[in-house]
């Protein structure tokens, strides 16, 4: 197998004072060059600081993240500052302001990270921005406006044109659609599976939507109370979930469910997970 464009082995994270509370623990992943995998969980579980720590950014009390053969945790300032300006690894945010300066034209936020990259000439830059925005579906008369002046759906997907421009081998979507109209959640949606159809960007998708990371991965992970209880190809996870939790999930889904989950089963799945 090709060198696994993210391994994590015995993940564990601690917040809190004295680092009592305890995000994510024993989490193993390895995820393949072209994979897409979901990470699905509810509020709380770890979904984010899985994220986080795939970008260097969470405190890793135990084990190992190795991101294209970078051990993230223990790189130094420089060494975080030059992966950083690769590109290689990009995140949208479930809020696009987030990663869009407000005082910066979109065209300038899709040219930034072509620019930290130094590789490309102005023209060079100015006509690939051009392109990415075509690919997402935006009108190029809409390069000078400033994040504010567009709607939601057009502001996310400044964002993954931002993400994408400067060719990332993984690209994590944290809740891409949550805060987006139906409409534009499913634009978004067939846009990433466009995506996976014509690239082999690595794709980690978090979401507590079972239904949206459905039709774009290969793979889904459940994460619970900070620990991955369930790991396995999406079809089987949805068709066939193991943990109570998952069971639940999918049975609150209605594009989903495969059989009726009724009052008594949720019932005695909630009981299984001791959920209040
Ligand atoms: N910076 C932090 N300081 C203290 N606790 C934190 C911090 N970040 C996360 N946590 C805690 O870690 C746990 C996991 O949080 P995380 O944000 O990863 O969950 P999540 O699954 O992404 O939830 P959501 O869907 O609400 O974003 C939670 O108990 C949260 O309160």
């Amino acid at each position: 197998m090709s060198e696994p464009v993210l391994d994590i082995d015995g993940l564990g994270v601690h917040f809190g004072r004295r680092a009592r509370r305890q995000a994510l623990s024993g989490a193993t992943l390895r995820v393949a060059p072209g994979e897409a995998v979901g990470i699905i969980g509810e509020s709380g579980a770890g979904k984010s600081t899985l994220a986080r720590a795939v970008l260097g950014l969470a405190p890793v009390s135990a084990g190992t993240v190795r991101v294209l053969g970078r051990d993230v945790a223990r790189l130094s300032r420089r060494e975080r500052r030059e992966f950083g300006r690769s590109g290689l690894v990009q995140y949208v945010f479930q809020d696009p302001l987030r990663s869009l300066d407000p005082d910066r034209t979109v065209e300038a936020a899709v040219a930034e990270p072509l620019q930290l990259q130094g590789e490309l000439s102005r023209a060079e830059i100015a006509e690939a921005v051009r392109r990415q925005f075509l690919a997402v579906e935006l009108d190029e008369s809409l390069l000078g406006r400033f994040s504010a002046q567009l709607s939601g759906g057009q502001r996310q997907r400044v964002a993954i044109a931002r993400a994408l421009v400067a060719g990332p081998r993984l690209l994590i979507l944290d809740e891409p659609v949550s805060a987006l109209d139906s409409a534009n959640r499913v634009r978004i949606l067939r846009l990433l599976q466009r995506l996976r159809a014509t690239t082999d960007v690595t794709l980690l998708f978090i979401s507590h939507d079972l239904g949206s990371v459905a039709g774009i991965t290969d793979r889904t992970i459940v994460l619970y109370r900070g620990r991955i209880v369930e790991d396995g190809p999406t079809a089987q996870v949805v068709t066939a979930p193991e943990h109570p939790y998952t069971r639940l999930l999918v049975g609150s889904a209605p594009t989903l469910r495969s059989g009726p989950v009724d009052g008594t089963e949720r019932a005695r799945l909630r009981a299984e997970l001791l959920v209040p």
